[in-house]
């Protein structure tokens, strides 16, 4: 659904953002791409959207070129910025003139996400909080029922409550021919929401793995004393004890910790890549 070819990107006349970048994503499933700040996820998911274009390489999503922005293509796809900027006029005026571009949107779904998110379908987009104002464009954006919808931080600016809320919504929305890429720093927000990871770091995606193989080759563990694990990848102390990553080597069944695993991929490539069969 979405492939990319040897991408190569800078904005013009600086560095190389992204350098021969290859990945193919698959509909039917939540993507979470994490990485380092400036690493790139923007730029590349911008790209994938068609609001920049790559110097060199390819990008096809959903058989289109996005560079054509073609309307057939717009329709399909959404882009949630970090940043949500929105005009100081009623929700319902707002739905009035946007939904118009979107033919499959459901409304609905949009109502059913407001009042999830407590949020009153009267209510003027002048006279609510930052936070509330995402929320109402994040029930936007699932209600546009588009093909490729990407998010970028979609937390950012949610108080926990509305964190708590946002992953209720996440977790029941996808649909089969449809593919969801939610970019953010805030990789608890994403534990048990996304069925495969992409790391991007140092130009290229470094990791593109599914949750299942991630915890059938690691285990993820809590212990006081670091002798009871043979072969450690990675380690970080607390209070309680010692959190680790491991080796999978007993076929333990362990709940993946994505902070844990996202700090372990970039500190320790060298022992971790490899048992991915990436380099
Ligand atoms: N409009 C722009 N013009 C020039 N350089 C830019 C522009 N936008 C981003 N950059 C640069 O491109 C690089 C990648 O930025 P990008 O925003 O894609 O990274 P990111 O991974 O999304 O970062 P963050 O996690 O901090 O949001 C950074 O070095 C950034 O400074």
């Amino acid at each position: 659904m979405i492939r990319i070819q040897n991408l190569t990107f800078a904005y013009q006349n600086r560095e190389t953002v992204l350098e021969n970048l290859s990945l193919e994503i698959k509909p039917g499933h939540i993507y979470g791409l994490l990485g380092p700040n400036g690493a790139g996820k923007s730029s590349l998911l911008y790209q994938i959207c068609g609001l920049i274009f790559p110097k060199i390489g390819s990008i096809e999503v959903i058989g289109e070129i996005p560079s054509k922005r073609t309307p057939s293509f717009l329709q399909s796809v959404y882009l949630l910025p970090e940043e949500v900027d929105t005009p100081n006029i009623s929700i319902k005026s707002y739905l009035k003139i946007n939904k118009l571009f979107y033919p499959s949107f459901d409304l609905d779904l949009f109502n059913q996400l407001l009042a999830e998110f407590e949020i009153s379908e009267t209510a003027n987009l002048s006279e609510v909080s930052y936070g509330q104002k995402k929320k109402v464009m994040i029930a936007f954006a699932i209600a546009t029922q588009a093909k490729i919808l990407i998010m970028d931080e979609p937390t950012n600016g949610l108080d926990i409550p509305s964190k708590r809320q946002f992953r209720k919504v996440m977790a029941g929305i996808l649909q089969d021919d449809q593919t969801i890429i939610i970019s953010t720093h805030q990789v608890r927000d994403l534990d048990q929401l996304i069925d495969y990871v992409l790391i991007l770091d140092d130009k290229k995606i470094l990791l593109h793995e599914s949750i299942d193989t991630i915890t059938e080759k690691l285990v993820f563990k809590q212990v006081m004393n670091l002798d009871l694990i043979s072969k450690p990848f990675y380690v970080e102390g607390g209070l309680k004890g010692y959190v680790v990553v491991a080796a999978n080597e007993e076929q333990e069944h362990s709940k993946l910790d994505m902070e844990l695993f996202f700090n372990a991929v970039l500190s320790e490539k060298n022992q971790i890549l490899p048992i991915f069969n990436h380099q």
